[in-house]
Order: structure tokens, then C-alpha cells, then sequence
């Protein structure tokens, strides 16, 4: 009976507990439900960080579906046949085009680009004429002196091994202390009548009054004395000067190493109209001063052929300045591009879209024939760029080298600025690219994208489809390589650059594939690059996502970039005005690519950020577009105004350039973005001067606590090579097996502490120098990583209409 009662009770026994302990059991109860939820948020972050493991087990990858309108116009697409080394795109899976015609093969056909003769040197006849070297040298404690025998010796017994001897004499050599200067520098020196001169001069530095000071300032007299001609030297056939110093008291050029050898160099210019044969040499004594001195004399020896053969000193950077050249002089054409994404306002450039010679618009893919803006129907493939047409000589005129009918190259200002110790791009800082070891070319000058922000779709050719008649790539690479090279000896009398910088350039390292146009659409594009990585040259390849088919099929590059100009699909059309209707869909697909083939090679996003296009309310698009590709790397810059009429007619002006402190805001906030997802990113490294700031994935590219974003270039090439086995796994045949590299086996460097977020990203080893009157009064660093150059109080970083670079080195 007991039973009743007490259940009877329990509602009164359970109201009198609630009552008396209703707030530790409230208390409880919420700690329980904090507990619980806190265990799976943070199990969710944990899972959510893995989205990018390091692949040391097989990975998982998503079928693609390719479709048929995406594959490449007259090709059908065997993914198996272009894998040339086995890499996985195999789980890329192109979905055969249903239905699609088999055309005819592509006719292939190559062309070589006619060698143009190069005019004879008016000074010099190779049929009658010799050459007669002087050899200059001062020495007050005896190094040059050595040195100077050294060097004689050695050119000595090249002449007597150099053919014809007869037009090169044996050197003949002149202390500078007991010449009499009038005697060879107020005019050459008056000897046989065929004989002509060429000056090799050898100095110390001394920062105190020496006999140099005295030569030094002979040399600037006759320079100004208004009864002499100016240049009174021009009759010499060429000039070079070599200078010894010692680091170890004048650490830098600022600070005096080789001050007067630069000197001797910059009045010698003067002298001669600009014949300097071969760059300025620099040797430390106590350091490489013999291996310098060496390099000079093959440099020299090889100008001193190309005089003997009738090419004189080369043809020399166009409009290098007037024969007052001084370390201001800006080697910088007006019409150069600077870089792939810095643009300048040019009259050249200033074409309007409708006047654009072949432009073409083919958002009618399917049909068998097209119409080029003359309405001339066109059933055969064409050359995309003839030698006879306008744009062919707009390119030229712009500092392009057109190789076969579709490829160009060209000498980029970085290029230039880092021969002259002036700095290199940001790929430098970034990655470890040392700007003079780099080519910048493309395959296909043609592109599917009219960005409002590209000052070259004015002249170069648009389109959807490759119908070009089609260049084979060993041509392509022989001429790229080729033109550049000849860009690089034009720079070889340019005042400042360095001799050894000079004699690396002439071995091409590491070529960026993003010049102008689109490098993929190219059909024989992995041919290309697998005969750039056998000549052991990195390929950074910037793709515009518009092309999945050939982004599905492509081999392992060295660093693979898409192009990510907008968030979302309104604003992507506004910014790239795509010709392919369906530009979105690509896009998207490309991204799935890229996220498929992360483990593969590096992969990177690049940002353009134009200011009321592509930049406020956007951050959260961009980061979903990250969580979908999941790049090794994000590098977000600002654009550089270019002042075209296409850029004018889609209402960009200066007001649409961001200020560097805007860019890091936005990078900031888009770390943040990504951090609340999980997603693993951090700000690792900077280059302030270019606008330009990189996040990159924390779990890959960090080691031991500290970033690794360069890149150890010749591991990357054993791998390919196979001299090296690489690490990434996949399931094949049911057995996990190492199928390739991944981009953790190539890691380079730790990133130098000058280039990380905060630091500004110039390297201190290089020369800053600011042009006439834009040194800032003040340099000061706002906030974390933001430099800041005020000019009487206003604020100048980022771009502005008629500068080549506002933060200039
Ligand atoms: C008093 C003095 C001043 C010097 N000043 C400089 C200088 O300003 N910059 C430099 O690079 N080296 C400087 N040096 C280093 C010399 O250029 C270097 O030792 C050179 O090899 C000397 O050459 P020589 O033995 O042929 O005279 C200086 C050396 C001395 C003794
Ligand atoms: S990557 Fe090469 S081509 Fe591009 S800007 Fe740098 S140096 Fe020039």
C-alpha cells in the first residue's frame, strides 16, 4: 500500500526539490548544453581546417564534367595522350564531347622569323680595320695594378687564339699616372689610319685626393670646356670600365663601393655619345673580385666580336637618353608595360575597341565559319597576328617581339630595374624569381576576356576559339628565348647595369607565362611548357578560368595562377566583359580544377582589386570562391590605372585605383573571413612598391612556425626530371601508390624576414632610387604592414595617372 501513496506524493517531493534547487539545476543544465556545443564547434573547425590536408594519403577528387562547346574548336580531347608525365589529372575526368564532330586535323605550320641584318657600325670596316685595345688602369697600392696584368694576360692570349688575328691587335697597356690625359681623352689617339680604338679602364676607389681625383676631374673639364665638343670621344669604337672596392669599409653603392669607377663609367658616356660596350663591372678585393673581373672579360671579349664581325655595340635600348646620361636617366620607354598588371597611359595604347584590326567576337562558337569585323567570311585558319597587319606593328612598336603568328615576348621593367640593382618584382620577394633571370612571353597574344582594366585588348586579338593557323612549339621556344636574350644585350650600355647581373641574365630561369593574351588556349601549351622545364626554366602560368578543357589537361606547371577579377557573376562580367556567354559556368569549373589539382603544383588566386568594381561588399564572395578552389596561395593587388579609351568607356579613372592602406584592409578582413571558416590562411608577405600582398595557406607553406612561401626551383626540376621521387600518393588498382610531386616537395626558403607582412618587401641588398623630385619628405609605416609616403602632406601610394610606379625603386 506503501506504493500508491508514495507515487501519489511524487509530484510534491519533485516541486519541492525544483523549488529549493531550481537555480544549481538551471545552473547545470546550462553548463552541460555549453559544454556540449563548444565540443562540437570545435571538432567542426578542426574538421574544417583539414579541407586542405597535406596529402600524405590519397585524395579525394570530384568528377568535372566538361562540355562539349568547352572543348578546343577542331580538337577532340584525349586527356590520356596529353598526360605526358603521369600526373593525376586522370581524376579529372573529361567527359567525352557528346556528339561532336570530328574535324580535320589542325594544319600546323611553322615559322621562322626572318633574321634581320643588323647594320654595319659606320666606324668601323671589318674588311680594312683593326682594332687597336687600350688598357687603362690606376693603382696606388698595387690590387689594380695585379689585377690589371692579370687581365691583360688573359685577353692577350684570346686575341692570339681569336680569329681572324689580324683584326684584333695585341693590347696595349697605360698607367694613368704617367700618360698624359690629353693624348687619349680629349680625342682617340691619332695612329694608323685603319687602326681603331677601344678603351678597357681598370680602377681602385679612394674616398680621399688621390691622382684619380685628378683623372676624374680632367675628364669632366673636357666634358664642359666649350671649345671641345662635348662627346669628343665618339670616335672610339666602344668603351668599358671596371672598378675594384672593398665592402668591407663601403658596404654598398650608397655608401661609396666603387664610387669612382661609377664616376669614370658615367663620364667616359658622356664622352664617347654613349658607346659603352659592356656594362659596368664591380669587383670586392677582398671577396670575388678575380671571378667579376673574369666574367667582364668574356662580356667584353664578346662585344669586342660583335664589332669585329660589323654589328658595332648592338642596337642598344631605344631612347636611352641623350648623351647627358646620369643615374636619373629612366630607361623606361614610355609605352612599357612595367609588368602583366602595371599599365601606363600611351598614345600607342589609346585605340578604341571598334577600331581594334582583328578583333573578333565569336560568342557564335558553333558555327563552322566566322566573320572577322570586315565581314569577310574566313572558312581557312588564319595567322591570328600577320606580319603585314596593324596590330602586328602596334605590338612591335610597344616593345613586343612577335614570334611565328601568335606568340610574343617581351622585356619586362622589373627585368630592367633588377640588371640596374634597382629591385625585382614582387615574385622576388614572394617566391625567390630574381626578376633579370626572367622572360615573360605568351604562346597565344589572342585572349577570350576584354578586362576593363588590359590596356592591350586594343590590339591584340580576341576570340572564343583557337582557328589560327598554329605554330609548333619548339619554334616558339627557340624564339621567345632568342628575342629575349637580344633584349637583354640591347640593355648592355643602359647606365647602371651591373656586369654580373649582365652575364646571369644571358641564362634564362624562369619564364612567366602571362604576358598578354591567353598562354592555354595555345593547343600544343604542355609541349611548350615540358620543353621549358627540360631546359630547367620555372613556368608561372596565369590563366584567365576561361578555359576548362585545356585547364583539366594541363601538365604540372611550376606555379599555376587563375585570374579571379570579380566575386560574383554581375560583377565579373562588368570587369572581363568575357566573350563566353557562358563565362560563369567556366569560371566555376576552372575553380573545381584547380581545388582537384591543388596537390599537384602550387595553385593561386590573383586579385585585381578595381575600387568600385570588383572590391566593397565583395570580401565574403571572394572567400567563398577560396573555400572552393582552396589555393595554395591568394595574392591580391591593386589595379594600375591605364588611361585607355576602353578603360575610359567602361567609366574606370583614377578614383578607381586603391590606396595601398585600402588593399591591406581588404587583405585583412578577407584573413578574417576565412579564419571564421576554418579555412587556414594567414597574411604572409608583402611588396609595398608594387601594391601587392600575399596569404597563404598556414598549414602548407608555414615550417616551423614560420613561412616557406619560396620556392627551391631546382628540386622542382629533379622531381620532373625524376631524379628525385616525389610524395603524392593515390589509390591505384585498389594500392596506395606515389604518383608525382606535390608542391611540399619543391618548398624552398623561409621566407627573408624583409618580405614578410609588415616589413614592406624590398630588399635591403638592392638600390632604392626615387626619381627627380618624388623622393617623399617623409616615409612612415601605418598600422601593420601599410607604408605610407607623404608628399607635403597628401597621401600618395598606389598608382597615379602619368606614373610609372608612385613607390618607386
Ligand atoms: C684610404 C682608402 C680609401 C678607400 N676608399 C674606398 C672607397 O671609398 N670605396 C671603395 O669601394 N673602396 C675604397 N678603398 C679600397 C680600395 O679601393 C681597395 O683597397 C683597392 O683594392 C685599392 O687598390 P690599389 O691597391 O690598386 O690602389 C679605399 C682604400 C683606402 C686605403
Ligand atoms: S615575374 Fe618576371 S616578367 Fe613578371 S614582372 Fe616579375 S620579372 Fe617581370
Amino acid at each position: 500500500m506503501d506504493t500508491p501513496d508514495t507515487l501519489r506524493q511524487l509530484p510534491a517531493e519533485l516541486l519541492l526539490i525544483w523549488h529549493s534547487h531550481r537555480i544549481s539545476i538551471l545552473l547545470s543544465t546550462a553548463s552541460l548544453v555549453t559544454i556540449i556545443r563548444f565540443t562540437i564547434y570545435l571538432r567542426g573547425k578542426r574538421e574544417k581546417l583539414s579541407v586542405s590536408p597535406i596529402p600524405g594519403s590519397p585524395t579525394e577528387k570530384t568528377v568535372i564534367e566538361l562540355k562539349p562547346e568547352w572543348l578546343p574548336e577542331n580538337t577532340t580531347l584525349d586527356p590520356s595522350a596529353l598526360n605526358i608525365d603521369n600526373h593525376a589529372e586522370g581524376s579529372t575526368i573529361a567527359i567525352p564531347p557528346a556528339g561532336k564532330a570530328k574535324k580535320l586535323p589542325r594544319t600546323v605550320k611553322g615559322q621562322r622569323l626572318p633574321s634581320k641584318t643588323l647594320k654595319p657600325a659606320s666606324i668601323f670596316n671589318p674588311t680594312t680595320d683593326s682594332i687597336q685595345p687600350l688598357i687603362f688602369f690606376q693603382s696606388l697600392s698595387g690590387t689594380t695594378e695585379r689585377f690589371a696584368s692579370k687581365y691583360v694576360e688573359n685577353l692577350s692570349s684570346w686575341i692570339s687564339t681569336s680569329q681572324p688575328i689580324s683584326s684584333l691587335l695585341e693590347p696595349q697597356v697605360h698607367d694613368l699616372s704617367y700618360i698624359e690625359y690629353d693624348d687619349y681623352f680629349i680625342s682617340p689617339p691619332k695612329g694608323e689610319s685603319h687602326t681603331r680604338y677601344f678603351y678597357l679602364i681598370l680602377l681602385p676607389t679612394y674616398n680621399i685626393d688621390t691622382v684619380l681625383s685628378t683623372f676624374l676631374e680632367n675628364l669632366q673639364e673636357t666634358h664642359n670646356d666649350f671649345r671641345i665638343d662635348t662627346a669628343p670621344l665618339t670616335g672610339l669604337l666602344g668603351y668599358a670600365v671596371f672598378g675594384f672596392g672593398d665592402k668591407e669599409g663601403w658596404p654598398t653603392e650608397e655608401e661609396g663601393f666603387c664610387s669612382q669607377a661609377r664616376e669614370v663609367d658615367k663620364w667616359m658616356a658622356r664622352l664617347t655619345g654613349r658607346k659603352r660596350a659592356y656594362p659596368l663591372g664591380l669587383g670586392d678585393v677582398k671577396m670575388d673580385a678575380e671571378q667579376r673581373l673574369e666574367e667582364w672579360r668574356f662580356g667584353v671579349q664578346e662585344a669586342l666580336v660583335e664589332i669585329r664581325e660589323g654589328r658595332g655595340l648592338g642596337e642598344g635600348v631605344p631612347g636611352s637618353g641623350d648623351p647627358a646620361e646620369s643615374d636619373e636617366d629612366d630607361i623606361d620607354i614610355a609605352q612599357d608595360s612595367g609588368s602583366e598588371d602595371v599599365l601606363i597611359q600611351s598614345s600607342l595604347v589609346n585605340t578604341s575597341i571598334s577600331d581594334a584590326p582583328i578583333a573578333m567576337d565569336f560568342t557564335t562558337y558553333k558555327s563552322t565559319t566566322y566573320k572577322s569585323t570586315t565581314s569577310k567570311s574566313i572558312t581557312q585558319p588564319q595567322e591570328m597576328v600577320p606580319v603585314t597587319s596593324p596590330t602586328h606593328s602596334a605590338l612591335t612598336k610597344q616593345g613586343y617581339t612577335i614570334i611565328g603568328s601568335h606568340s610574343g615576348v617581351k622585356i619586362c621593367r622589373w627585368t630592367k630595374s633588377a640588371l640596374r640593382g634597382r629591385g625585382s618584382c614582387y615574385k622576388y620577394s614572394f617566391y625567390g624569381i630574381a626578376s633579370h633571370l626572367c622572360m615573360e612571353a605568351t604562346p597565344s597574344l589572342s585572349c577570350s576576356n576584354k578586362c576593363v582594366f588590359c590596356w592591350r585588348h586594343g590590339t591584340n586579338p580576341v576570340g572564343t576559339t583557337w582557328r589560327w593557323i598554329t605554330d609548333p612549339p619548339d619554334v616558339i621556344f627557340n624564339g621567345i628565348t632568342e628575342a629575349h636574350y637580344k633584349k637583354i644585350k640591347m640593355m648592355k650600355g643602359v647606365p647602371g647595369v651591373r656586369a654580373e647581373r649582365f652575364a646571369e641574365a644571358m641564362r634564362i630561369r624562369h619564364c612567366a607565362l602571362s604576358l598578354v593574351g591567353e598562354p592555354i588556349f595555345y593547343p600544343h601549351i604542355n609541349e611548350l611548357v615540358n620543353i621549358m622545364h627540360r631546359n630547367r626554366i620555372s613556368t608561372f602560368l596565369v590563366c584567365n578560368a576561361q578555359h576548362p578543357a585545356q585547364l583539366a589537361v594541363l601538365v604540372p606547371v611550376t606555379q599555376l595562377y587563375v585570374s579571379i577579377d570579380a566575386s560574383n557573376k554581375q560583377s565579373l562580367r562588368k570587369i572581363d566583359r568575357p566573350l563566353h556567354r557562358d563565362f560563369w559556368e567556366r569560371f566555376c569549373a576552372c575553380l573545381d580544377i584547380l581545388r582537384n589539382r591543388r596537390f599537384e603544383q602550387r595553385t593561386v588566386f590573383r586579385l585585381t582589386l578595381v575600387k568600385g568594381f570588383n572590391m566593397a561588399e565583395e570580401v565574403k564572395g571572394y572567400a567563398d570562391l577560396v573555400q572552393r578552389a582552396l589555393p595554395g596561395f591568394v595574392e591580391v593587388k591593386g589595379v594600375t590605372y591605364c588611361g585607355t579609351s576602353a578603360a575610359g568607356s567602361a567609366g574606370l579613372t583614377m578614383q578607381n585605383v586603391p590606396f595601398y592602406e585600402e588593399i591591406a584592409e581588404f587583405v585583412k578582413e578577407l584573413e578574417k573571413e576565412l579564419e571564421s571558416r576554418g579555412l587556414g590562411y594567414g597574411i604572409a608577405a608583402e611588396h609595398a612598391h608594387s601594391c601587392c600582398i600575399l596569404l597563404a595557406d598556414k598549414e602548407r607553406f608555414k615550417r616551423d612556425g614560420k613561412w616557406v612561401t619560396r620556392i627551391d626551383f631546382e628540386k622542382f626540376f629533379d622531381l620532373h626530371e625524376g631524379k628525385v621521387e616525389g610524395t603524392r600518393k593515390e589509390v591505384v588498382d585498389g594500392e596506395e601508390k606515389v604518383v608525382g610531386w606535390r608542391p611540399e616537395d619543391y618548398l624552398g626558403d623561409d621566407t627573408p624576414e624583409w618580405a614578410l607582412w609588415g616589413n614592406g618587401g624590398f630588399d635591403p641588398r638592392d638600390v632604392r632610387v626615387w626619381r627627380k623630385g618624388k623622393r617623399p619628405k617623409k616615409e612612415k609605416r601605418e598600422g601593420e604592414g601599410c607604408v605610407v609616403n607623404e608628399r607635403g602632406g597628401k597621401k600618395e601610394v598606389g598608382a597615379k595617372k602619368g606614373d610609372k610606379a608612385i613607390i618607386e625603386i
